[in-house]
């Protein structure tokens, strides 16, 4: 391995800071952040051979898949990115061992859900995963490695991985730096492109400054540097937690006053306009919605509430858990409003739903509100027909299943999917809808309306559709905070 001294960076690393140069990375975990960022790092890396491993072996398959519309991720632009890098100096795989042995610096990118049992059962994070690649990183390296937490991990998660791959005996030293991710999915390639910012923390020593020098450098190849934020470990993990915290408090905040819009007739859209011209708020994440979903903010402001608790600071806590409790809120006022709207009976009829994902522009479908209205509605006993243009029946199937709240086969007798939009509505009492993907503006609503139910109702979860023009059709439309 190469020995390099480096001029300084904007982070002020020292000038004598001597760091290995990067020239084999293994990431473990092939997900929505493994997959897109390691494809992001080996294009611009093109001297760095970059692994990326799972022990999942259909999803490793599927990335080596020749056809590019079988990437187990949707997210565009992603194709092209792999298309350019796979085979060069990209690669996927299932020999986790030989990835480890081979690299000089190896990403944890597992994933950390919710633990669904024991002490923090509903709140705490589960490292279980990542204590297990730590394990496995101890048991197989046989030379020095820097290792990165790229999972969202709770603060002071650095120490127990560097207690477990400092006690093997054998030798090898180990650097953990924590790099935590930001991007969003459905926007995650123009994110990692062009990063807000990226957050490196590493011990303050000599030898974890030189650690840092060397990731730095690998996102120096195109992220300017003084967007490349260097820090100690502990603010590096925890702000993780707390920027998304902060990103789904605004989307409670603004789902909040919804309510109190609709209350007074006020209209969320003018309000958050008015709000986000003061440059101290800013314009962004002031989107009313039916309530976020996707698999990070909820698990992470659970883990943060967690923590507080943990440590004693109940105030802080209970503040954090509102943001959740809000959410909660949001996602059951729309499936009531359903059933009021509906003569408080939905047993029975149609309701089409028009997306499934947490988002547009993804296949991710992790708490996605559609789930928990369809959940809902189906304890009425409305029939649910969905169409969304990337969720598979599978999916969504999957996803009900995973609630627990009824048997699979009943599930499956109150959730149909639909691969056209207009069959899905066809017949349809109301349409509610989950996802603002973009096609459901452009749709051809006077044949919606003249195939459906009357009166025709339009629940718009997202406020995506021309109330006005819908209305002018005949449709009864509600939107969010209007
Ligand atoms: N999804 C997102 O947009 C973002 C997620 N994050 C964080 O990144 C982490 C990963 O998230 P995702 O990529 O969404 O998860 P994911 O579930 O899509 O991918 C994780 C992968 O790790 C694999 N894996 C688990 N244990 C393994 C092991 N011991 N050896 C090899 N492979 C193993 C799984 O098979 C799975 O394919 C989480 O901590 C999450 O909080 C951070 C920013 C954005
Ligand atoms: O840690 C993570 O997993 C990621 O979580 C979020 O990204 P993501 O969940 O992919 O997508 P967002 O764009 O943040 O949307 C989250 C949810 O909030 C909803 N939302 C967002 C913005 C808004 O104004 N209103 C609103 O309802 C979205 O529809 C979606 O359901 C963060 O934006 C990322 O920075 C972070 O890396």
């Amino acid at each position: 391995m190469s020995v390099e001294t480096t001029s300084p960076t904007t982070n002020q690393q020292p000038a004598t800071t001597i760091h290995k140069k990067i020239k084999s990375i293994c990431c473990i975990g092939a997900g929505y952040v493994g997959g897109p960022t390691m494809s992001v790092i080996a294009q611009k890396n093109p001297d760095i051979k970059v692994t990326v491993v799972d022990l999942n072996e259909q999803r490793i398959a599927d990335w080596n898949d020749a056809d590019l519309s079988k990437l187990p991720i949707f997210e565009p632009g992603l194709d092209a990115v792999v298309e350019e890098a796979r085979g060069r100096n990209l690669f996927f795989s299932t020999d986790v061992n030989q990835a480890i042995a081979e690299a000089d610096m190896i990403f944890i990118s597992v994933n950390t859900p919710t633990k669904t049992y024991g002490a923090g059962k509903g709140m705490a994070a589960d490292l279980k995963y990542v204590e297990l690649c730590a394990r496995q990183i101890a048991e197989v390296a046989t030379s020095d490695k820097i290792v990165v937490e790229k999972s969202t991990l709770p603060v002071k998660t650095a120490q127990a991985i560097k207690s477990i791959l400092d006690n093997t005996g054998n030798g090898v030293k180990f650097q953990i730096l924590s790099n935590p991710e930001f991007l969003a999915e459905g926007t995650a390639m123009t994110d990692l492109a062009n990063p807000d910012r990226v957050l490196i923390g590493g011990d303050q020593t000599p030898e974890g400054k030189a650690a840092i020098q060397s990731l730095v450098d690998v996102y120096g190849a195109w992220v300017p540097q003084a967007q490349i934020i260097t820090t100690n470990l502990w603010s590096s993990e925890l702000s993780k937690l707390v920027a998304n915290a902060f990103l789904a408090q605004r989307v409670s905040s603004i789902n909040a006053i919804s309510e109190l819009c609709e209350a007074t007739q006020a209209n969320v859209e003018e309000v958050a306009r008015a709000i986000g011209m003061d440059s101290r708020i800013g314009p962004k994440f002031l989107k009313a919605s039916v309530g976020f979903g996707g698999s990070c903010f909820q698990k992470d402001i659970l883990n943060l509430v967690y923590i507080s608790k943990s440590l004693g600071l109940n105030e802080v806590a209970d503040y954090w858990e509102q943001v959740i409790i809000m959410n909660n809120h949001q996602r059951d006022r729309f499936a009531n409003n359903i059933v009021s709207t509906l003569y408080n009976t939905v047993s029975g009829k149609k309701i089409a739903f028009l997306g499934w994902a947490f988002k547009k522009d993804t296949n991710d479908t992790r708490e996605s509100a559609a789930i928990y209205v369809a959940d809902r509605l189906i304890d009425e006993q409305a029939q649910i027909y969905v169409y969304d243009p990337k969720v598979s029946a599978k999916q969504m199937q999957a996803d009900l299943n995973y609630l627990s709240t009824r048997t699979e086969t009943e599930n499956a007798k109150y959730l149909q999917t639909q691969t056209d939009p207009y069959k899905a509505v066809e017949g349809a009492h109301a349409i509610a809808v989950l996802t603002e993907w973009d096609e459901f503006k452009s749709y051809d609503w006077q044949k919606i309306y003249d195939n459906m139910s009357k009166p025709a109702f339009v629940f718009d979860g997202r406020n995506v559709l021309n109330q006005e023009a819908l209305e002018a059709i005949g449709f009864q439309v509600q939107s969010i905070g209007k």
